[in-house]
Order: C-alpha cells, then sequence, then structure tokens
C-alpha cells in the first residue's frame, strides 16, 4: 500500500463520494484536502487498521472480511465500491478496525483520519446527516442477516432433531424433550404415558427380506405411528428397531388403547406397495407406561420398556402395561 497522491492534487471529485452527498462540498474539499490517496494492488490488504480511519474507495474495489481478529469472523465478505466507504464504525467508536480489506483489483484509497472525519461531522449537518444513514442502513442489514442466521440455524436446529430414515423424532430431540415433558406433567399434574415398540423377530425379517426391505418396513411402522397420533402426541426412533410414542395429558387406560390401536395397524401395515413382490408383512411389541409420582423420565423409560420386555416374553405381537399400575 503507497501512497500516491493527496486528495487536492487528484482528479477524484468530492461529488462522487458518498458520504459528502449534498453537503457542503467547498468544507469537505478543504478537510480532506491533505488526506492521502493510497494505490494498492490487487489481492494487497490496507495495513496498519490499528488506529480508527476512514477509507473510502476512489477506484477498484475492496472486499471486506469482518472481524478477522477477535474469532468472530463469520464468512461475511462485503464489496465495496467506488465512492462508498469503510471504517465509520471504528472511527465513531475510537476503536481499531478489525475488518481485513484487500483490493479485488488495483484500487485507490483516500484516508481519512478520524480526528477530520469528526471536525467534519461537527461543521457539516449533511455530513453527518449521511454518515447515520449509512450506519442505519448497515443496522438494518446486519438484522436482517441475523435474522436469515437465526431462520438457517432453527432449520439445523430441527434437522438434526429427525431421524432420517423415518422422518420421526430422534434420539436426540428425546433427550432434550422427555425431561421438560416430564416436569410439566409433574409441575401441572397432569398423566403423561409411554409407549415403547419394538418391531419383531426384525433381524429374521432383514435376513429373509433383506436390509432395504427392512428400512422399508421401519418406514412403514413410522408412518403407522406418525398417522395414528393426535398433534400432541409425539413418535420417537428411540433406536435400530425400537420407537416411541409420547402420549402428554393421557391416562394409562387411554394410552393402552392407543397401543392395541398401533399394534393392530402395523399388523395390517402394507410394507411394499408393489404388488409384485411378496408380502412381508411386520409386528410389533409394545409397552405401555404412565408417569408415576417422583418418577423421572429414566424411570418412565424404563418402566415402558419392562411392559415391553414382557410382551416379547409373551409371545410378542401384543400389548403389555407395566406391572406396578396393576399389582
Ligand atoms: N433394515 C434395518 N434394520 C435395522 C435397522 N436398525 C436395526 N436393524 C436391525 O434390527 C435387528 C434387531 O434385531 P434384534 O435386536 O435381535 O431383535 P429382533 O430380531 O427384532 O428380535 P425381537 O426384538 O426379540 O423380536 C437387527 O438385525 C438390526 O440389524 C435399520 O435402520 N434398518
Amino acid at each position: 500500500m503507497k501512497q500516491i497522491t493527496t486528495f487536492a492534487a487528484s482528479a477524484y471529485r468530492i461529488d462522487d463520494l458518498q458520504l459528502f452527498r449534498d453537503s457542503d462540498a467547498a468544507l469537505a474539499a478543504r478537510s480532506l484536502a491533505h488526506c492521502p490517496v493510497v494505490q494498492l494492488q490487487q489481492g494487497e490488504s490496507v495495513s496498519d487498521t490499528s488506529r480508527a480511519r476512514l477509507y473510502i474507495v476512489l477506484s477498484g474495489a475492496l472486499s471486506v472480511t469482518a472481524d478477522t481478529r477477535t474469532g468472530m469472523a463469520d464468512g461475511t465478505v462485503s464489496k465495496v465500491l467506488p465512492g462508498e466507504s469503510v471504517g465509520e464504525q471504528s472511527v465513531l467508536d475510537e476503536e481499531a478496525n478489525l475488518s481485513l480489506m484487500t483490493a479485488l483489483e488495483t484500487s485507490e484509497l483516500l484516508v481519512v483520519e478520524a480526528e477530520i472525519v469528526w471536525r467534519l461531522i461537527d461543521e457539516s449537518n449533511g455530513v453527518a446527516r449521511n454518515l447515520l444513514r449509512l450506519l442505519s442502513f448497515r443496522i438494518r442489514a446486519a438484522n436482517a442477516q441475523l435474522r436469515r442466521r437465526q431462520k438457517l440455524g432453527e432449520f439445523y436446529r430441527q434437522m438434526s432433531m429427525i431421524d432420517g430414515l423415518t422422518g420421526l423424532y430422534n434420539r436426540a430431540w428425546l433427550n432434550d424433550l422427555l425431561p421438560e415433558m416430564v416436569a410439566s406433567a409433574h409441575g401441572g399434574g397432569k398423566p403423561l404415558s409411554l409407549i415403547m415398540i419394538d418391531l419383531d423377530h426384525f433381524k429374521n425379517f432383514n435376513d429373509s427380506h433383506g436390509h432395504l426391505a427392512g428400512d422399508q418396513a421401519l418406514r412403514a411402522a413410522a408412518q403407522v405411528l406418525s398417522g395414528a397420533l393426535r398433534p400432541s402426541d409425539c413418535a420417537v426412533r428411540y433406536g435400530g428397531e425400537e420407537m416411541m410414542v409420547l402420549l402428554p395429558d393421557t391416562n394409562v387406560k387411554v394410552a393402552v388403547v392407543v397401543a392395541e390401536r398401533l399394534c393392530e395397524r402395523i399388523r395390517q401395515a402394507v410394507v411394499f406397495r408393489d404388488m409384485r413382490l411378496p408380502l412381508p408383512h411386520i409386528t410389533a411389541s409394545l409397552g405401555v407406561a404412565s408417569l408415576l409420582p417422583g418418577q423421572d423420565d429414566h424411570g418412565l423409560i424404563a418402566s415402558a420398556d419392562a411392559a415391553l420386555y414382557r410382551a416379547k416374553d409373551g409371545g410378542r405381537n401384543q400389548v403389555v402395561v407395566q406391572e406396578t399400575l396393576f399389582s
């Protein structure tokens, strides 16, 4: 970066500089007269940004990468074209300019020290107004970007909570949400039921029909669950061929009715729509549990798991309810 002239000695005009548009041009020209005009070669970065200064692009183009030295760089790169400026904020808060400014082509910049910018703000309403407009525009753009990022972040957060094969919620979602559901049930004195579902002899199913058919069977079972539940209920893929249904505000009697309905619909589920293929079918064993006073999420899962184990033990393709309720 080398100085090639001063503003007064150059052919650039005040009117072409955004910050001084519609302001007192004579005052601006006088104030900027001795400011250096520097030249950057393509790929060269602005050096010595430790002092607060304003850089106005006179020709060429700058790429500006935000906050490179604080470790806060978020990949945002903006392009600054002739007439536009960088560094207003560092001038206003008298901090070093943390952006990395690099010439995208051979470029000429006007370098204005902070004291000169402040003097211009003091003496010219036009400059003050332009600066406010510019900052307001930047704040709006930054807010819009923040909102876009939040939406994107939320989208990815949601995606990370969904099981790719079945479209049901996954274990990460369950770990996040079940403790909250348990706390809210205890807090509100409302019931909460859980049905644990495990496809029967699924290893055999895979071995007989292939792993892809197994995947298809898991999707079919998941569809049964999603299609049979109320909007407030949630279906989760708990592990390989194990699924779970959470029924807020539902007592054990109703949960058993729901589980019986799911058991029947899984039995009836069509795994393949293609009638040329043989029609393997699936069955499931289901364990039902309802939240007991003082029980936590692990306890609730363990109760449903124990009931499921008994359903397997009792011959599969059936619903069993937790022992503690009826013994
Ligand atoms: N196709 C497919 N199979 C899976 C998936 N996840 C787990 N499995 C299979 O599910 C089978 C589970 O087998 P086991 O735990 O022995 O249980 P099971 O054969 O269903 O026997 P029971 O539960 O006692 O009725 C294993 O063969 C796993 O490979 C999956 O995403 N796709």
